[in-house]
């Protein structure tokens, strides 16, 4: 058994792993065990992501159009899917397992609106002890799976100051916080089958959904709680001192949260279009004079996504009816 870093993730199993010491490479030693170096991309290799994904689309006899990515406390959002088709992560070969409570760890594959989607009920983040291209690894398994929308969601700490509890900001940019620290999903070799060595991020987010979504949000007549912004993402566990959040606003962030950006990464390295918006489930405190009860925790982060769940569920039920209507 190898013990690498790879193999082993939350819960010390070597699960979701491909061992590389099989195919070769120069091998290094500790404790009399071989080890390589491994980068993290090579943890995925697209072989053992296509088996991934025809086992989800033989399991359901579907091939999903549309990804949705679940964030803490928004799981419903995949209760709403027909005919659901329901992949416990614990079931799905070399899948990790989800360890965060709010995330619990199904992939649910059905139809939404007319349109065939899967949806992942639990992420994977950083802190959880998962490398980033092991976190975003499902996108890649969606685009083999036949999608090529990506709705990802989050619960995120409201750094702009207009911003309230329970709004949703719909992302148009991001600031990479572990990119800035030279981490990427994409790191290792790149494997031009999933995308290009060098992919460009700007307009990563998907402009006429944003504005369909406005118009949504509109209609729904929730168009004050609709703002557009900036998100970035930092590694957590923990949540942001004061002067991180006042940095983070200096440099034009809205929400700030641990995931959704190398989703987003992976998911336009592959070439899929990406909607993607924050609950707002807490305002973050910018002053040293803030309110004590200011401080962020994660009994608030599900309560508040659960008072808004249904609202996020409406709005994505309906700009993915929008999109289903427009390729009919
Ligand atoms: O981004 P999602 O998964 O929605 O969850 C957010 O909420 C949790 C913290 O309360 C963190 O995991 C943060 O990333
Ligand atoms: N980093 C971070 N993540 C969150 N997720 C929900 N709220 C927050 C927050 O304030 N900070």
């Amino acid at each position: 058994m190898c013990s690498r870093d790879c193999c082993s993730g939350p819960g010390g199993s070597n699960r979701g792993n491909t061992c590389t010491d099989k195919k070769g490479g120069k091998a290094g030693s500790l404790n009399g065990e071989k080890i390589i170096p491994t980068p993290q991309s090579l943890l995925y290799p697209y072989e053992v992501i296509e088996e991934i994904a025809d086992f989800i689309v033989k399991g359901s006899g579907m091939r999903p159009k549309i990804g949705i990515i679940c964030g803490s406390g928004l799981g419903s959002l995949a209760d709403i899917i027909q005919d659901p088709k329901i992949f416990e992560y614990e079931k799905i070969p070399n899948f990790p397992v989800s360890t965060v409570e709010g995330h619990a760890g199904r992939l649910v594959v059905g139809t939404l609106e007319g349109a065939t989607v899967m949806a992942m009920q639990g992420r994977f983040h950083f802190y959880e002890g998962y490398p980033l291209a092991k976190c975003s690894m499902p996108v890649r398994v969606m685009k083999l799976c036949g999608v090529e929308y990506l709705f990802a969601t989050n619960a995120a700490g409201g750094i702009n100051p207009r911003f309230a509890v329970g709004d949703i900001m719909l992302m148009h940019d991001h600031v990479n916080m572990l990119g800035f620290a030279g981490n990427s999903p994409l790191q290792g070799p790149n494997d031009p089958r999933f995308g290009p060595r060098f992919p460009a991020l700007v307009n990563s987010y998907n402009k006429d959904l944003i504005n369909k979504a406005i118009e949504i949000g509109k209609a729904m007549g929730i168009e004050s709680n609709i703002h557009v912004g900036v998100y970035s993402c930092l590694g957590g566990p923990n949540y942001e001192t004061i002067a991180e959040l006042k940095a983070l606003r200096m440099m034009g962030v809205d929400a700030v949260g641990m995931s959704t950006v190398h989703e987003v990464i992976t998911a336009r390295h592959c070439d899929m279009k990406v909607f993607a918006f924050s609950l707002i489930t807490n305002k973050c405190a910018t002053e040293y004079s803030d309110k004590k009860d200011d401080e962020a925790n994660h009994e608030e982060v599900m309560a508040v996504a659960k008072t808004r769940q249904k609202a996020c569920c409406e709005l994505v039920a309906r700009l993915i009816r929008e999109i289903h209507l427009a390729s009919a």
